[in-house]
């Protein structure tokens, strides 16, 4: 992974030259005076553990497995944001922590909170480091600093196996570490799949879907991760937490709930048992033009209230469609109206496939479509998508370097209130930002409404990063007057957390605190993150 971008160095886009006119002209984008850090360069500040603590930990992991090295502590200041980016870019790894310690199992996690507990050193549980929303960068704020003896970032790269394959319940149960393509690899070897594919699926660990509530492209067929998660093992510094013995339960209220989308801010999830689901033999993408995002949407509540469901749905706005985000690898080259991507994965051989398999479900939802005012547009665009579905992320290091700030933010809400909720948060950007580009698609889709996920490009004005606070103070501000949730599947970190507060209520708040304060009571835990200190 690229220390100050997106993934692989090898796949760094270019930028096509209608994009780049379009910068330079419409929005003004003017390239910076100042060249981007080297890693070298990036400024840290001393590491802070006492030597005790260090050989304590490396008595827990082994020493090789606790490091204090420049390169280690700057791949580890944050997540990939463009905040976090635009940090890294200037050079400034304030976030950094002290130290990385890489555990081997459930018992070596124990064992180092037990460890960071008693020494007053907070601990970030650290995933594919693709955050956000600020979730991994206690060092930045000033409750991290006051009264911890340093930071760890607990790396859980080695915690990365799959344990157990149930064909018979179709359950799988994972190590926390384990990459979502590696994860698809091993269970491949099963003719099984989770059928989890956000756009950071190249870097993003199962735990750290579990732990942000993360939710993938083909979600509209395989659900959202925290729906996948039948059980787990939470190690926190009050002791271990085992959830999850039967597929639903009347017992109470569902302690898993609680862990998935805790951010690290309770424990560490240690161990997953997933929900799996049979490979797809076929895969199936096609578009679909709408002549508005009004039209688009009635099309998608229709499919989502009534049937079927496509594996993969998603929407994008006049905006999105015009330059082409949806088909990253021809972007610029966009088009009139509203793009609808469907795409239906699964069999057709199987029993019941006359009505649950490719095809059927296929012609069932192009009726739907075709009967609410959708053109067919055949496999292409479809296929487009599917070829560039990973690529995008890799576009916006190149819109950094060129002068421009590119960044996603999303929400969702219920149906009704979704047309409020989409201006609300347009009418802020444009508030805040003067004349940015802003773009929306809805991907996923639930009987009672959907998420809205918008990209902005704007001109970097003065300082970039003080430039996008604003606006992003002012979205949220204007999320959560719309009445829409603070995120639908980033999470909330310390970007969301002042947000989320205001969303749940000062009770809810205290609930939060209440249950942090029994599992963390040092409060060790990611400090910071999801819950108000
Ligand atoms: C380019 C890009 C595209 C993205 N696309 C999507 C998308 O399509 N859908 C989506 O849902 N998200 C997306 N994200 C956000 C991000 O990938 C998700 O939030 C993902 O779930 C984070 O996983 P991770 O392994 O990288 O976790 P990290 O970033 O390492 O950690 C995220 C949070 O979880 C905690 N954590 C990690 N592992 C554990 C564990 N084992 N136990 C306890 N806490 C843990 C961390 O402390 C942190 O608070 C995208 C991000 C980027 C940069």
């Amino acid at each position: 992974m690229l220390w100050s971008g997106w993934g692989d160095p090898a796949k760094a886009r270019e930028l096509p030259e209608p994009v780049r006119k379009l910068l330079h002209d419409l929005l003004g984008v003017r390239a910076p005076d100042v060249p981007a850090a080297t890693l070298e360069s990036v400024r840290l500040a001393p590491p802070r553990l006492p030597a005790a603590v260090l050989a304590a930990l490396g008595g827990v992991t082994g020493p090789v497995h606790v490091s204090t090295g420049h390169e280690d502590r700057v791949r580890h200041a944050g997540g990939k944001s463009t905040p976090d980016l635009l940090r890294m870019r200037a050079g400034d790894g304030a976030g950094a922590p002290d130290a990385v310690v890489s555990p081997g199992s459930h018992d070596e996690v124990a064992e180092v909170l037990r460890v960071c507990a008693e020494a007053l050193v907070a601990v970030v549980p650290f995933g594919g480091g693709t955050s956000v929303v600020g979730a991994l960068t206690p060092a930045l704020t000033p409750e991290a600093g006051a009264g911890f003896a340093g930071v760890i970032a607990l790396d859980l790269g080695r915690l990365n196996r799959l344990l157990d394959v149930d064909a018979e319940s179709m359950i799988a149960t994972f190590e926390p570490g384990v990459r979502a393509p590696e994860a698809e690899r091993m269970l491949g070897e099963h003719g099984l799949t989770i059928g989890h594919f956000p756009q950071s699926f190249e870097y993003a660990t199962l735990g750290g879907f579990a732990a942000a509530r993360s939710s993938g492209q083909a979600s509209a067929g395989y659900g959202r991760f925290d729906d996948m998660v039948v059980g787990l093992t939470l190690a926190t510094p009050a002791g271990t937490l085992e959830l999850g013995r039967a597929p639903k339960s009347a017992a109470g209220p569902d302690l898993r709930q609680l862990v998935l989308g805790s951010e690290g801010a309770f424990g560490v999830i240690t161990a997953l048992r997933l929900r799996v689901r049979r490979a797809p033999a076929v895969k199936v993408y096609e578009g679909w033009r709408f002549a508005s995002f009004a039209e688009g949407g009635a099309a998608l509540r229709a499919l989502a209230q009534h049937g079927p469901l496509p594996t993969v749905l998603r929407l994008s706005d006049e905006t999105e469609t015009m330059i082409g985000l949806a088909r990253p690898d021809a972007i610029g080259g966009g088009d009139s109206g509203c793009l609808v991507i469907a795409g239906y994965e699964g069999t057709d051989e199987a029993p019941g496939a006359e009505v649950t398999g490719v095809s059927a479900r296929r012609r069932a939802a192009g009726q739907v479509l075709a009967g609410l005012g959708g053109t067919p547009l055949g496999a292409e665009p479809g296929e487009a998508w599917a070829h560039g579905r990973f690529s995008a992320p890799y576009l916006r290091d190149t819109l950094l370097a060129e002068g421009a700030t590119v960044e996603t933010l999303e929400t969702a809400g219920f149906w009704a209130g979704l047309p409020r909720l989409y201006d609300a948060v347009r009418l802020a950007l444009l508030g805040a930002l003067g004349s940015p580009l802003v773009m929306c698609h809805i991907s996923h889709v639930y009987e009672s409404g959907a998420s809205l996920y918008f990209t902005v490009v704007t001109a970097q004005k003065g300082d970039p990063l003080e430039q996008w606070e604003r606006a992003k103070e002012a979205v949220s501000a204007a999320i959560v007057a719309a009445g829409g949730t603070i995120s639908h599947h980033h999470g909330v970190g310390r970007d969301h957390r002042d947000a989320y507060a205001r969303e749940i209520g000062p009770l809810g708040a205290e609930i939060l605190r209440a249950v942090k304060e029994r599992l963390d009571p040092a409060g060790i835990m990611n400090p910071g993150a999801l819950v108000t200190p």
